[in-house]
């Protein structure tokens, strides 16, 4: 997607690629990051922001998740909580078939982060609340755990939703055009490929109202590292699907055992003085 400032365009676009859904149940569908409102400004952000549970913009996510009898993650929806009133949390929520709320994550990693771009400094920490939890949910197609954007840096985060038991991940991004092109692929591919996961990304793609440039390339990729669905980064908006067998979960983590041998080696960590 391109998401725009105004939750109501955005939401047009999400019920327009909806109605394009393959028939297969079950479904998971992951939005982008910030799919209802991106490229407004943090204080825009920060006006729209609900509390977890109600509001306009989860009560449509809900009814859109059980119209469509999918699973839907909405990439990062800013949730404001009762305790702070200043920042949000970019709360990736996931809905039901039935439409109910089944989980919330609050992205852990934020972006402050120096980009060779127009946008130049990326100070995500001075309008978001970093989150702490780590957050997996049962699914009928297994466990599904969360994580959002700058996350796939973190290869202690993905190991750490493995061993909740992860066997998918949701990763709703909105990488920069820049480091997309250099490292989105790699990164995906290695996180899945790592923890023997699938991995579902969805991605913002083009020049949004503030001027910043995404890179796209939502992918499907299996628990062997195969990239089976990808957008070309050029179309917007784009449906990237595939079907994906997890019945070869058990095979993959049998026959190359790297959760088990991470857990029962010894690692001894020398400093030198
Ligand atoms: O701010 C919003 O409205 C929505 N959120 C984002 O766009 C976030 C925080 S600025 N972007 C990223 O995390 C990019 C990560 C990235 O590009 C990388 O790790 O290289």
């Amino acid at each position: 997607m391109t998401s725009q400032p105004d939750p109501k365009d955005n939401l047009q676009v999400i019920e327009a690629l909806l109605e394009q859904l393959p028939a297969a149940r079950p479904q998971l569908v992951v939005l982008p990051e910030a799919c209802l409102c991106f490229g407004a400004g943090d204080k825009r952000q920060r006006e729209l922001a609900e509390l977890f549970q109600q509001g306009s913009m989860q009560q449509r996510l809900s009814e859109l998740a059980a119209q469509h009898n999918i699973y839907l993650l909405a990439g990062t929806v800013p949730i404001i909580d009762q305790a702070n009133q200043q920042k949000f949390s970019a709360a990736s929520l996931l809905y039901g078939p039935d439409g109910q709320c089944l989980a919330r994550y609050n992205k852990i990693h934020l972006f402050d982060v120096d980009v060779a771009d127009s946008t130049k400094t990326y100070r995500e920490s001075s309008w978001t609340e970093a989150g702490q939890e780590v957050v997996t949910v049962n699914t009928e197609f297994g466990v599904l755990g969360l994580a959002v954007c700058y996350d796939v840096r973190f290869a202690e985060l993905f190991r750490a939703l493995r061993d909740a038991g992860a066997d998918v991940i949701a990763l709703p991004s909105a990488f920069t055009k820049v480091t997309g092109a250099a490292h989105w692929h790699v990164l995906t591919r290695a996180r899945a490929i790592e923890q023997q996961c699938a991995l579902v990304a969805g991605a913002q793609v083009g020049v949004h109202a503030n001027g910043r440039e995404t890179y796209g390339h939502a992918v499907v990729i299996d628990a062997w590292g195969k990239l089976l669905s990808t957008c070309d980064g050029e179309q917007s908006p784009c449906l990237s699907t595939a079907s994906v067998d997890l019945s070869k979960l058990d095979t993959i983590r049998k026959n190359i055992p790297v959760a088990k041998h991470f857990a029962s080696s010894k690692k001894v960590i020398h400093e030198s003085s």
